[in-house]
């Protein structure tokens, strides 16, 4: 555009000339005058030529923002529709998705018992049956990881819509779990792919997003930073565990975990190793060898601005979880048997809240692992959850993979697969292909909508010199910060339940809260005792795993087995203002579960149900310290049970332990007398009855002494307990006599069940019990009569005549003898229980099963 130049403008170059050609007049009066000069140009006629420039480049620049704008609205709209078009999609695919990825077969085992196609795991249970689980995918052994991380994209989506989602691995150790989630540096696996993933929608998104990462495990039931290195030595305590907690809106965080701004991929994956180095630093001291702690990766997302977005602050948990194995295939002792044990029963948690979700229960019982209570506010609702189930294809493993594909089965979307027709899948699929096109056309028209905002953008900034800025609210500080740390909540000095000893059932705040309710009885303290505010007395959660046996099940590879998992807490409380009154309550949360491999009769069907109905978390309050030392037959049988599993010798000494409360005694024999038809043998015992048995337990623990693991009845019992007697004398004579810290069988009080044992081990027919002379019979073999019980029992000092299981131990002579006889009890009494089908005894096994279809 041509401009007209203003007269003063027009002069200028004369007038320089002049003051360059007539320097001997440069007088003050010269300055003036082009100081005048100039001063007029700047103000008059240079302004003008320059408001016309901007005039037009006003309107260019307008223009420009109203074409940014344009075209934001139109990203708006179509990121909102993208939103609800892969909403929708995944809602159809289930918000909670189970995956099986099939680990390839090494060359050396060819025999695969394991079969699979894109949706079905087939298991070779016998030549002639098959057992089949179907999953919303299977990947098998030749699937990449591109083919996994396919199936993992629309969930990192919907992370950068604003949803929490959880990506889980499971399965039992070397199946792949850490190669599914990190991957080699040649193919790498879910976690570095769905981190650049985030970046890469970021960078393309036209919002301003803030990125934070974290990583923590969960060890024993603790929470520890991987972010923050903790120099232990293998003998050290395990340190305290970071605390959780949820705020007013019910978003879980945790205190003290260090949470680090990341700008790009390289940030995260340096944090990540740093991660990865302390893990294996931990791994190192507590002499482990592979993952026995959950390995968990937080990315937490905080986009103001964006109203497209589900929420503004939302995270993806990326979950290596520990490996599933049974305590009994490892052989696990001392720590490690801990560690494997605080494994399964977290993974036993999780299962059941992921179950719980799926069947849309009123309760999710999130509090029940550290796990969960970290998942919590990433597990249901709208959040997206994808567990990757990981199998081995090995026939040595296949106890495993069955636990593993049950566990999945039950995660598994209920309503997925299982009740639609084929029709109805079809045209479900065929409505998801349709989403999926419309997704990736709109994804196509936002790239080049994208592209455009980015050219106009950069027009703009050369226009007007400084970028388009996207309404948006100013970043808080809290977001800016570094490094931010969740504020520390007071602690109070107090012992609390989190520092007692490592427990994965600690109780929450809010469970310390409930403690404090209104369910407590009084106990009296024993002298010198200090009261403490809201201090935990003991805390103690255990599970055992018990194969079931001679019960009528067509168990393949012994795959049937019913766990049963109980933690006790119990608190001492004060009230505020009266210090010196002190209340305790005992909290025993029992979860009875039953995994049954293959056809179930009937009756136990319908004792499961029971079970289930009444079994999942029974809470046991203890009335009174009498009541509960008191016990029952099945209490001691628990409690012998207990203490063989955690190899811990619990002495149950009949001298120390209170005889059964009279009345309870009796109660307890008058309903076992109330069906003269009911017996206890293997194939009598309903489901119902064994758990309403199951149910009563209560704990007797009269002493702890320490460590001790019982080799005899592991011994005997991978005999398993049916050896000839004379295979049983040579294990019998390869143990030691007993010091006094032998475990000694649980007392059975002599009812119907003692009774049972007697006629059916012994042979001994009590019909004409009531006809012998006891007086007499007594005095023949020179007993002091007034040392004995009043009651059948005395028969036990009638070598001969009464049955060996009511022998009296101090009536047996020298110790040789004694030993001999202690150690065919504690035998007899496995078989007892076995012969009972009651249980088939699995040391240790806390198999986190029992998940039942
Ligand atoms: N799909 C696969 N393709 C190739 N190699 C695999 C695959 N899955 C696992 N592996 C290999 O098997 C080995 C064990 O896998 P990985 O360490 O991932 O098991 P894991 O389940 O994480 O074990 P742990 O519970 O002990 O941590 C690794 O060498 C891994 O590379």
């Amino acid at each position: 555009m041509e401009r007209k130049r203003s007269k003063p403008v027009q002069d200028l170059p004369e007038t320089i000339h002049s003051l360059v050609g007539l320097k001997s007049h440069m007088t003050s009066a010269w300055v003036k005058s082009v100081c005048n000069i100039v001063k007029n140009v700047s103000s008059s006629e240079i302004s003008s030529t320059s408001e016309e420039d901007d005039d037009s480049a006003l309107i260019e620049v307008q223009s420009t923002r109203d074409q940014l704008s344009a075209l934001t609205a139109h990203v708006n709209d179509q990121n909102k529709r993208r939103r609800q078009i892969l909403n929708e999609f995944l809602d159809l695919k289930g918000n909670i998705r189970v995956f099986c990825r099939v680990k390839p077969l090494d060359s050396k085992n060819l025999r695969a018992p394991v079969a699979s196609d894109t949706r079905n795991v087939i298991i070779k249970l016998t030549e002639t049956k098959r057992k089949t689980y179907s999953f919303d995918t299977v990947f098998q052994p030749d699937s990449s990881q591109d083919d996994v991380f396919l199936e993992i994209e629309p969930v990192i989506k919907s992370v950068i819509d604003g949803y929490n989602a959880c990506i889980f691995a499971y399965g039992q150790t070397g199946t792949g779990k850490t190669f599914t989630m990190e991957g080699l540096p040649e193919s790498p696996g879910i976690v570095p792919r769905a981190i650049k993933g985030l970046f890469r929608q970021i960078e393309e998104s036209n919002h301003m997003f803030v990125i934070k990462f974290s990583m923590l495990e969960i060890y024993m039931g603790n929470l520890r930073d991987l972010l923050v290195s903790q120099g232990t030595k293998p003998i050290d305590p395990i340190p305290p565990s970071l605390l959780i907690h949820t705020d007013a809106k019910g978003e879980v965080d945790i205190d003290n975990l260090v949470t680090l701004k990341v700008n790009d991929f390289n940030e995260v994956f340096k944090l990540y190793k740093l991660g990865c180095r302390n893990r294996a630093t931990a791994f190192t001291n507590s002499n482990s060898a592979s993952s026995r702690s959950h390995c968990m990766i937080r990315v937490s997302i905080t986009c103001r601005g964006a109203p497209e977005r589900r929420r503004e602050k939302n995270k993806i948990w990326l979950v290596d979880l520990g490996g599933s194995e049974r305590v009994l295939k490892t052989r696990a002792t001392g720590r490690r048997f801990d560690e494997g044990k605080a494994i399964n029963l977290s993974l036993s948690a999780l299962g059941d809240v992921i179950s719980s979700l799926q069947r849309k229960n009123a309760h999710i019982p999130y509090r029940n692992s550290k796990l969960t209570q970290v998942l919590k506010d990433s597990l249901g609702q709208d959040s997206k959850t994808l567990m990757l189930v990981h199998i081995s294809p090995k026939e040595d493993d296949l106890c495993e993979t069955i636990c593993s594909l049950n566990f999945a089965t039950r995660a598994k979307n209920i309503h997925l697969g299982q009740d639609e027709s084929k029709e109805e899948q079809e045209e479900k699929e065929a409505v998801m292909m349709n989403l999926q096109k419309m997704m990736e056309k709109i994804e196509q028209e936002r790239e080049i909508a994208l592209k455009e905002i980015r050219y106009l953008n950069e027009t703009l900034e050369k226009l007007s010199g400084k970028p388009h800025v996207i309404e948006e609210e100013e970043e808080e500080d809290e977001v800016r910060e570094e490094i931010q740390v969740t504020p520390k909540i007071a602690r109070s000095k107090s012992r609390r339940a989190s520092d007692v000893f490592p427990s994965f059932m600690r109780p929450t705040a809010s469970s310390n809260r409930r403690l404090s309710g209104t369910n407590f009885s009084v106990i009296s303290n024993g002298p010198g005792f200090k009261s403490r505010r809201n201090s935990m007395i003991s805390v103690r959660a255990e599970s055992v795993c018990l194969p079931v046996k001679n019960i009528g099940f067509d168990s393949v590879c012994d795959s049937s087995e019913r766990s049963v998992s109980k933690s006790t807490c119990v608190m001492r409380l004060n009230t505020a203002d009266d210090a010196a009154t002190d209340y305790s309550q005992d909290i025993s949360e029992c979860d009875i579960k039953l995994v049954v491999s293959e056809h179930k009769p009937k009756s136990l069907e319908r004792g499961l149900g029971s079970a289930k109905k009444s079994g999942s978390k029974i809470g046991i309050v203890e009335k009174n310290a009498k009541q509960k030392v008191g016990g029952t037959e099945f209490t001691r049988i628990n409690s012998w049970l207990h203490s063989q599993s955690e190899n811990r010798s619990h002495v149950l000494d009949k001298k120390r332990l209170p005889s059964t409360p009279e009345p309870r005694r009796l109660s307890r024999e008058r309903s076992l007398k109330k069906s003269s038809t009911k017996r206890f043998t293997a194939e009598k015992v309903t489901g119902n009855e064994v758990f309403e048995q199951l149910e009563d337990i209560q704990e007797v623990k009269t002493e702890e002494t320490g460590i001790k693991p019982t080799r005899m009845l592991k011994d005997l019992f991978e005999l398993q307990c049916l050896c000839s007697s004379e295979a049983e004398d040579q294990i019998l004579s390869k143990y030691p006599s007993p010091d006094e810290e032998t475990l000694y069988p649980p007392s059975l009080g002599y009812d119907e069940l003692s009774q049972h044992i007697d006629n059916v081990w012994f042979g001994v027919d009590h019909s004409s019990e009531g006809e012998i002379d006891l007086k007499q019979l007594l005095t023949e073999m020179g007993v002091d009569q007034s040392l004995t019980p009043k009651s059948q029992r005395v028969l036990a000092f009638a070598d001969g005549v009464a049955p060996p299981l009511l022998r009296v131990q101090e009536t047996m002579g020298e110790k040789g003898k004694v030993h001999t006889f202690m150690q065919k009890l504690q035998a007899i009494c496995f078989r007892i229980l076995l012969g009972l089908g009651f249980i088939g005894v699995g040391f240790g096994n806390d198999f986190f099963n029992g998940l039942t279809k």
